[in-house]
């Protein structure tokens, strides 16, 4: 059979952007509690519902932030509350009613049960391994393969990745002869391979130096205008040229949702910090005097 121009066309388009968006929210998480490790509720009562666009999730250290990105990208199974990523039960308590699991504190999700959600997750973790031999295109075609892009269209799938994150000219590079931020930027690419609706990025700038930051900020906000992204990030600027929202976590709670001006508007000039959105940040957390001394 041959195929015409706009049948070829539409070969390029998934199923997932094909089906209907039966969903209000990409994210919904009632009273969500995850467990980090065997002991602590690293996530413990949090509400979030988010949907298309960039969303910055900030917090200080210890918050929760990485531990509630490994529960949205279904590798830690929620110990309570409910989550819903794109209006299916992934976790918690509705999960547990209506699938038969239990609360599964602490434990990782069943890989098989969550294979179609992952299909249209992006994940970027805050360390991610790699065959040190494999050159960036074998790395990020290797990410497709897991992800179960389909077979015909995981060439394009990654140059257009590898090009997106500026790493074109290095794509036959060995992963082991990059740089940090370059390797960062291998992982990003793995992380949009298969375009998806939800986009978990931790930590994504770490490691990248000034000109990067601001080519990846630009790539954000394209990203945003049809997916779901949250970025974890400890750069309140970050959050200011990117994001259309921001996300404030402290002790696995949320404390804060808002635009960034929301957030500038927070502070005051008594407050911790060298920016209108520093203060705020500080202003909002519990006592600015406690984050001016954890050092
Ligand atoms: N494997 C683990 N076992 C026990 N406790 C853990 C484990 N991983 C994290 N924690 C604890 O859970 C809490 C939340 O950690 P998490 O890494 O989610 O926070 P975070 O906001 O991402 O922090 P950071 O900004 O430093 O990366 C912290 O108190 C941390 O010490």
């Amino acid at each position: 059979m041959n195929l015409g121009k706009d049948d070829r066309m539409m070969s390029a388009v998934s199923a997932a952007e094909l089906a209907p968006k039966t969903y209000a929210w990409e994210i919904r998480a009632t009273g969500l509690k995850v467990r980090a490790g065997r002991g602590k509720m690293a996530v413990d009562g949090l509400d979030l519902t988010l949907g298309t666009g960039v969303h910055g999730l900030l917090g200080p250290n210890g918050a929760g932030k990485t531990t509630l990105i490994r529960a949205l990208a279904t590798v830690l199974r929620p110990a309570g509350g409910e989550l819903e990523l794109f209006g299916r039960h992934v976790g918690g308590a509705g999960a547990a009613g209506k699938r038969g699991g239990g609360s599964g504190a602490g434990h990782r999700s069943g890989s098989g049960r969550h294979r179609e959600l992952r299909r249209r997750i992006g994940y970027l973790p805050q360390e991610f391994g790699y065959y040190k031999r494999f050159t960036v295109r074998e790395f990020v075609e290797y990410m497709a393969w897991l992800k179960e892009v389909p077979k015909k269209d995981v060439p394009a799938a990654v140059q257009r990745a590898v090009e997106r994150v500026g790493l074109a000219d290095r794509a036959d590079a060995r992963m082991k002869t990059l740089s940090g931020g370059m390797v960062r930027r291998a992982g990003i690419a793995q992380a949009i391979v298969n375009d998806p609706s939800l986009l978990l990025l931790d930590e994504p700038t770490v490691g990248l130096d000034p000109g990067q930051r601001l080519r990846f900020r630009e790539l954000l906000v394209q990203l945003g205008a049809d997916t779901c992204v949250v970025v974890s990030t400890h750069l309140v600027e970050d959050v200011a040229a990117a994001c259309t929202d921001v996300a404030l976590v402290a002790d696995g709670r949320l404390v804060f949702t808002g635009t960034p001006d929301d957030l500038a508007g927070a502070g005051s000039p008594d407050h911790v910090g060298d920016t209108p959105l520093e203060r705020g940040y500080s202003a909002l957390l519990h006592d600015p005097a406690q984050e001016r001394s954890a050092w």
